[in-house]
């Protein structure tokens, strides 16, 4: 499928950058990525050409203390305008947008659910979210003293010159409802659990990034995308990543397992060249089942209970020789027997240049306690 990617504010300029990069070369899902932000500094570190940057809100009295509610106010002012930078580029091409953003701050936050809403009225294509949640040490000064629950620190990020924001998960809650009925689904990752001890969320922010890129391309991707190569069993295309999203915002978790595999046989020593190697089905098999665990037991973008999604999405990809078929369907049938008979859709994703078997998931309609522990800090503000 063909996605627009839209990063706004400083996490959505910097997520968007790390999915253009993520875009697989011989694999592209991307029609264009664009970057908006009142900060021209931030713009200017991207490496989204300047044409696809957008700075905005100059002159119009909003500095860096005014509230969210403000930002709202400035995010409607500013739609249209925003729209227009779009046309730039080809978004009547695309099947989605993908709008970025870091919950918690007022940019993004503030302007996010004004776009999504112009998007969604002007263009006939889906408008997902990826947002990112706040992670406590922002906004609970107590976040590492004595926390010894799961997301506890061991090492406080001491002179860190990352600023507190106190508004943070207040914020994250207020633009969620805001988009709740506009965004037609909502990514979401989860700052504080990707944190490793002792970081803060600047500190982890590349790496998190990536993560979550990787992720964002493994689905995104799928088996359809513009290629050259070797054509899907199975080609999840727009419809079907619609079909899982829907459209009535869902929280969405996504999960992702990947393993090295050996594709060539080493002739060292007698001067050829390394040759493909033969597959043994045992080893296609144990990888497509290890990666598919992995991918749905393993580490989520958002903390939450598999079995509480509505629908879910499974990708499987890498050098076509490791898709064995039997395996992926197998895999798909454990996704349903988490997830639910009717609501599981699966497939392939040949990568004959692959070194990686991978398995990417999408859990769609999730609940997750994360979000609960983000309403009880907004209300405890
Ligand atoms: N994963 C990830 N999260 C980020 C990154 N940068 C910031 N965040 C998170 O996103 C939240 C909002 O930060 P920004 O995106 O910089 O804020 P903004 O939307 O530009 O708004 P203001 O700075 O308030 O004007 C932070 O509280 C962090 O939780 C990033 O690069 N990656």
């Amino acid at each position: 499928m063909q996605l627009e990617v839209i990063g706004i504010g400083g996490a959505g300029c910097r997520i968007a950058d790390a999915i253009r990069a993520a875009e697989p070369a011989d694999h592209s899902f991307l029609t264009d990525v664009f970057v908006f932000d009142t900060d021209a500094a931030t713009l200017q570190r991207t490496v989204v050409p300047e044409s696809h940057r957008h700075q905005y809100g100059q002159g119009t009295g909003i500095d860096a203390d005014d509230d969210l509610e403000r930002r709202f106010e400035m995010g409607e002012t500013h739609a249209e305008e925003l729209l227009e930078a779009l046309e730039q580029g080809t978004p009547g091409e695309s099947d989605a947008f993908l709008v970025a953003v870091g919950l918690g701050g007022a940019t993004g936050g503030g302007t996010a659910p004004a776009l999504v809403a112009a998007l969604q009225r002007r263009y006939d294509a889906s408008v997902y979210v990826l947002a990112t949640l706040p992670a406590d040490r922002e906004f609970d000064p107590d976040a590492d003293a004595g926390d010894t629950g799961p997301h506890s620190r061991t090492t406080a990020a001491a002179g860190s010159d990352e600023p507190p924001r106190p508004t943070a998960a207040s914020n994250a809650v207020a633009t969620l409802e805001r988009l709740e009925g506009l965004a037609s689904a909502v990514v979401c990752f989860d700052n504080e659990a990707w944190l490793r001890p002792g970081e803060t969320v600047s500190d982890a922010r590349d790496r998190s990034n990536r993560e979550l890129a990787g992720r964002v391309a493994a689905v995104f991707a799928g088996g359809g995308g513009e290629s050259d190569g070797p054509v899907a069993q199975n080609v999840i295309d727009a419809s079907d990543v619609e079909r899982i999203l829907g459209n009535e915002s869902a929280i969405v978790a996504l999960g992702y397992g990947d393993q090295d595999v050996e594709t060539k046989r080493s002739r060292f020593g007698l001067g050829l060249l390394p040759t493909e190697r033969d597959v043994e089905t045992s080893e296609a098999v144990s990888a497509v089942e290890t990666v598919v665990r992995k991918g749905v037991h393993g580490k989520l973008t958002l903390e939450c209970d598999p079995e509480t999604a509505a629908r879910g999405l499974l990708v499987v990809g890498g050098p076509p020789t490791w898709l064995n078929r039997q395996a992926v369907a197998e895999g798909r049938r454990a996704l349903q027997s988490t997830v639910g008979e009717n609501g599981v859709l699966g497939g392939d994703a040949p990568r004959p240049d692959g070194e990686t078997v991978f398995a990417a998931v999408v859990l769609a309609g999730v609940e997750s306690d994360r979000l609960e522990e983000l309403r009880a800090a907004d209300r405890a503000a």
